[in-house]
């Protein structure tokens, strides 16, 4: 079992007679991508805020990197960015990043231009942010809070205002960073399909609530979602998917489809090698209860309690 990063216990924050969060059980462990979903005043900002030490809670107990006490301590290991991110729109990105570094007193000097590579914005280090687009300050936004390569990062929807292809280029950098460094990331939406293929686990917030934790895989499989895929040669297609691409899950139906049940963000390297193979690709989709759908049937449960 990998090692606890973050653990809320009966975690709770009170405005007045108001629960903004109550009794919220979260978990976190290393290495997982974990999509914190909630609608708008679900909880999410506050349940943040009272992570990274911006808030007070009102009960319950926090748990960070095992330890439920000298939290200060324990928080240098975590990098944030919360809404919209404070950066000097005058100065370029190479300046904010630097500005940065000499207040929290990370002495390499080097963690600049390296963060500046990492997040794809080496060749606009010398531009000032006011010239920069909605995706380069969100980017720009990840370097700072990166730079001191945080063990645990932790971004409140850092895909508010991106376009898709934006959402895509997040998605791989912040996969990159779980591969390559280890990260734990704790990433909060409005839009579950938005944290789609990246999210390895979903904790859903409802009115103050964690409704409920799921692993990607397990929700799938409650979605029953599928890639759904008709070649001109489904034996073919077949034998390459196990031996390319390692794809042992799927099943192939009399109608001559092929239902691949786990691996849902391979649609882009399936294609890519059946047309490296000359295989002809009738339909490639994701099929099953959209996760939105999910999402709002468990609220809709909720509701009616
Ligand atoms: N300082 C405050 N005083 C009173 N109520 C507050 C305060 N801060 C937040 N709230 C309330 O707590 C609830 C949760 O707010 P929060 O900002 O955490 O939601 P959210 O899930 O992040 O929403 P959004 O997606 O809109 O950012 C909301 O009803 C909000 O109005």
């Amino acid at each position: 079992m990998a090692r606890t990063i973050c653990e809320t216990k009966n975690l709770s924050k009170k405005y007045k007679n108001f629960y903004a969060l109550k009794n919220v059980n979260l978990t976190i462990h290393k290495g997982e991508i974990y999509g914190l979903i909630g609608e708008n005043g679900a909880g999410k900002t506050t349940l943040i805020r009272l992570l990274t030490g911006l808030n007070f809670k009102s009960g319950g107990e926090i748990v960070l990197f095992g330890q439920n006490s000298n939290l200060q301590q324990e928080r240098l290991k975590i990098g944030c960015t919360i809404e919209m991110p404070a950066l000097y729109k005058d100065m370029t990105a190479k300046q904010n990043l630097e500005v940065q570094r000499i207040q929290r007193g990370i002495p390499n000097k080097k963690c600049v231009s390296d963060t500046l590579g990492f997040v794809g914005l080496a060749h606009v280090g010398n531009k000032r942010v006011s010239n920069f687009s909605l995706g380069m300050k969100q980017r720009l936004a990840l370097g700072v809070a990166l730079l001191g390569e945080p063990e645990f990062l932790i971004l409140d929807e850092p895909v508010n205002g991106l376009d898709p292809t934006g959402i895509i280029e997040l998605r791989e950098l912040l996969k990159k960073l779980v591969k390559e460094k280890e990260t734990t990331i704790l990433i909060s939406s409005h839009i579950l399909s938005e944290l789609h293929q990246l999210a390895t686990y979903y904790g859903f917030l409802h009115n103050g609530e964690l409704l409920k934790q799921i692993s990607a895989e397990k929700l799938n499989e409650e979605c029953k979602r599928h890639i759904c895929l008709r070649t001109d040669d489904v034996q073919r297609t077949a034998v390459i998917l196990e031996n390319q691409l390692s794809i042992k899950k799927y099943s192939i139906y009399p109608d001559k489809s092929i239902r691949i049940f786990d691996d849902l963000d391979k649609t882009r390297a399936i294609s890519k090698v059946l047309s490296d193979n000359r295989i002809m690709i009738d339909e490639i989709s994701i099929q099953g209860e959209s996760l939105e759908t999910y999402f709002e049937n468990l609220i809709g449960g909720r509701k009616n309690v």
